[in-house]
């Protein structure tokens, strides 16, 4: 995906002035309430004109001032999710899916309803109506009937906002295995960090109507460790998980973790705050922890009294927060040999 946008645009009081290019699969547009996320994707999607400027889409000109081109939205093979799932409550949720599907000409139908009804396990459903279904049924129905419209590019804003927790982490792994199989780029809004890192590589950060910046997702959230007093959590993708005692076993890469709470056999993401990885010159004598690993610092970051040490352990890699203090005393530099010391019960389950 080439998605090139220079474009000025005046709402109300609110001016929005963005200029950059994604060239990533999967992107994210991040920043705060009223910052112009929503007005951009709305400028994407055709849905309102800008004052100035050109956006092309794969080299194809979506928008261009001088030239007097605004594609109308359905010729721009823009699919877009919204916050609250958009059906037609009066199908069921077949009909719901064929929609966009039967109005796509035949040599852009790339995907097949079959396809995506098994991908987004849709069939137990396709004969309910909207009405009758959960938020995050909902969402899944939305997402396959844009993704049958074979758009050439994905808009999610806020889609997984209105979700809580539970349904939001059954949905991303749907989202990420459509977008993977059908090889759909896509362009996510949100707020959350947690969720742009969830579902993006690459990201624009936007503030008061200007695009500040295009930044890889994990340098993003690196700077977090430093601006944000949450800190940086670790995403760690964990298989295999085996009994041990009353504790699990997993697999990171070519490492074992050993967790208090138990997983499927699948992936099973997991939270590890970058502040519950204790750090010691050698193995300490007797501890509590079930995890103690032996690691090579890669990098330090950071300023003030927070510092990220990255350290990598068999080919993976982990974030310890740390002050400066520890970080003299243990005389920690990219290249010392560390052990990274880890409770059982540090790991939070995502899904
Ligand atoms: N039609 C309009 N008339 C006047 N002002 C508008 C209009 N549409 C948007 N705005 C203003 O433009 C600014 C940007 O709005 P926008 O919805 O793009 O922000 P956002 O980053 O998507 O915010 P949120 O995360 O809350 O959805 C806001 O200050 C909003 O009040």
């Amino acid at each position: 995906m080439r998605l090139v946008v220079d474009v000025t645009k005046q709402v109300g009081d609110f001016t929005l002035s963005a200029d950059f290019t994604l060239s990533r699969q999967r992107c994210g547009i991040f920043g705060p309430s009223g910052s112009g996320k929503s007005t951009l994707m709305h400028i994407l999607a055709g849905l309102l004109r800008p004052d100035s400027g050109r956006i092309t889409l794969d080299g194809k000109v979506l928008f261009d001032h001088d030239h007097k081109i605004h594609l109308p939205p359905q010729k721009r093979r823009i699919g877009v999710v919204f916050q609250h799932a958009l059906l037609f409550p009066h199908m069921n949720v077949r009909r719901n899916l064929l929609y966009g599907w039967r109005r796509t000409p035949m040599e852009q139908r790339s995907i097949t309803p079959e396809a995506i009804i098994e991908v987004l396990n849709l069939e137990p459903l396709l004969e309910r109506r909207p009405t009758s279904l959960s938020g995050g049924e909902r969402q899944r129905v939305a997402l396959g009937r844009t993704v049958l419209s074979c758009p050439r590019l994905l808009l999610m804003d806020e889609p997984l906002t209105g979700l809580d927790q539970l349904l939001k982490f059954q949905i991303i792994p749907y989202l990420r295995k459509v977008l993977d199989e059908f090889h759909i780029p896509l362009l996510f809004i949100s707020h959350s960090l947690q969720e742009i890192r969830l579902m993006t590589d690459e990201v624009l950060v936007f503030d008061r109507g200007g695009v500040q910046q295009s930044v890889p997702t994990e340098e993003l959230a690196r700077r977090y460790l430093v601006s944000d007093h949450r800190g940086y959590a670790n995403l760690l993708h964990l298989e295999n998980p085996r009994p041990h005692g009353d504790l699990f076993r997993y697999n990171w890469g070519g490492t074992e973790l050993i967790l208090t709470e138990p997983g499927g056999e699948g992936d099973n993401l997991f939270e590890l705050g970058a502040r519950d990885i204790t750090l010691f010159k050698q193995n300490p004598v007797a501890t509590s922890a079930r995890n103690l690993l032996s690691c090579r610092v890669t990098d330090v970051f950071g300023d003030g009294n927070r510092i990220g040490v990255e350290l990598t352990v068999n080919g993976g890699q982990l974030i310890s927060q740390i002050v400066p203090e520890s970080l003299q005393e243990l005389d920690i530099a990219p290249g010392s040999e560390i052990v990274a010391v880890i409770k059982a019960s540090a790991f939070r389950k995502l899904y």
